[in-house]
């Protein structure tokens, strides 16, 4: 992920499910020191566990973090033309329900060139697995992201990347 915000010299990030900020944190630490991060999560005290170290790592000043649902949030800054087209990369790392909701409101927020990137999208690797072999507790979200994955590449708005790594990131770059 820090080499893609390099090669993208991404400056402004938007981030959906932040957690305690790992994923925050190395953005933050792998964009410029006036860059900015939009960092949205329902719970702010997973945050703030992770807050002293990225304070340590003098890179707080980068974090604009909202305590919020992160639908609304993407709908309210798409009411601003300016935020169109604006913003350099994102990663999705939320309820994973809405991924499709949050592409249609990224390919507005993101520049043409810029990167969305989706987390978990092998889910436990059960996307590859015949049904009958994926435990009952993975089959609910296995069916959502399959639909994730198939919709993703079948947009020609986005040339798309999978990285088989941890648990599958799937990163698209929008191209128009
Ligand atoms: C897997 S964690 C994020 C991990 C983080 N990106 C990292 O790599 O360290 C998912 C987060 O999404 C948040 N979340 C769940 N539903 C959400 C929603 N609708 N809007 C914003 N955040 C949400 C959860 O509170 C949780 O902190």
């Amino acid at each position: 992920m820090a080499m893609l915000l390099k090669l993208v010299n991404a400056k402004k990030t938007i981030e959906l499910g932040v957690f305690t900020g790992y994923s925050l944190l190395l953005t933050a630490l792998s964009i410029p020191d006036d860059g900015k991060i939009t960092a949205i999560d329902v719970n702010r005290q997973s945050y703030e566990i992770g807050l002293p170290i990225i304070r340590k790592a003098g890179v707080e000043h980068k974090v604009n973090f909202i305590e919020s649902k992160a639908l609304p949030v993407l709908d309210k800054l798409l009411e601003d033309n300016e935020n169109e087209g604006s913003f350099d990369f994102a990663f999705v790392d939320a309820d994973k329900i809405s991924y499709l909701d949050y592409h249609e409101r990224l390919m507005k927020l993101v520049k043409v060139g810029g990167i969305i990137a989706y987390d978990n999208t092998l889910w436990y690797g059960t996307v590859s697995k015949p049904e009958e072999m994926v435990p009952e507790d993975l089959k609910y979200y296995r069916e959502i992201i399959i639909k994730v994955n198939k919709s993703l590449t079948a947009d020609s708005r986005v040339m798309i990347s999978h990285a088989s790594i941890g648990d599958g990131i799937t990163i698209c770059m929008r191209i128009q």
